[in-house]
């Protein structure tokens, strides 16, 4: 895979207007992630815009809810057609499993391709502080993410979002087909913003990322194009 091919830029802009300036500037873009903000604001008509124009679509709306009410979701949101669709691990596996079952009945039911479901780990604008403080976890946070990581695996899962900088050890210990994708990463000269845990994309893909998640450092800039063109040179 090209290297521009393993960059999924996040439409996370308030309106449809907004997001197809977004994707017209971004010509070489291939795949987009539509996450809560414009999902919420457009509903699926996003979905059909970018499928119109031939793009790859991570449905990033991370689930998160009991067994029933996460399968009703991905069973709807299996007709969308779309590549990726994610759940938090902590729903739990029965609702790990509920989502993967209802995920593949639904697309079987209106002849699609099944999206591969991943599982966040844990968020990447948390760090270890946070982990041990406010959300009271025991656990050291490589530690927790690498758990999180094989609930997902063991519930049939096809991969996990991680931070880059967990995705070395993820990668050695849930093998080469569990797919990771790694927000919170950030060229050099980009901003973190809020961003805890980032790595570059240089040595986010080292580690093992199948895909980068970046957003602002390309969105935000005074030429998006520009700044994702910046960022293929600088992995060349
Ligand atoms: O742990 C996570 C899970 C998802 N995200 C999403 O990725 C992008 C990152 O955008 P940037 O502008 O590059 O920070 C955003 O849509 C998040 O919802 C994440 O950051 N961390």
């Amino acid at each position: 895979m090209l290297v521009a091919e393993r960059i999924i830029v996040p439409l996370d802009v308030p309106t449809a207007a907004d997001a197809i300036a977004l994707i017209d500037q971004l010509d070489e873009v291939r795949f987009f992630k539509v996450g809560l903000e414009l999902f919420v604001s457009t509903g699926p008509q996003i979905l059909s815009i970018l499928k119109d124009r031939q793009k790859r679509i991570f449905l990033d709306l991370k689930f998160h809810d009991i067994p029933n009410t996460v399968a009703g979701a991905c069973r709807a949101a299996a007709g969308y057609g779309v590549d990726l669709i994610t759940i938090h691990a902590t729903a739990g596996k029965n609702a790990l499993q509920a989502a993967k079952a209802a995920l593949e009945a639904g697309a079987e039911a209106k002849r699609q391709k099944p999206p591969k479901l991943i599982a966040i780990t844990l968020l990447t604008s948390l760090n270890a502080r946070d982990l041990a403080f406010d959300l009271k976890i025991p656990l050291e946070l490589p530690e927790y993410a690498l758990q999180m990581a094989l609930l997902a695996q063991e519930s049939g899962l096809d991969g996990a979002v991680c931070s880059p900088q967990e995705a070395q050890q993820l990668r050695q210990v849930c093998g080469e087909e569990f797919v990771l994708v790694c927000p919170g990463v950030r060229p050099e000269w980009a901003d973190k913003g809020d961003q805890k845990r980032s790595l570059t994309p240089a040595s986010a893909l080292k580690a093992g990322a199948d895909y980068l998640v970046i957003g602002r450092p390309i969105t935000a800039a005074t030429d998006p194009a520009a700044a994702f063109n910046r960022i293929c040179e600088e992995l060349a």
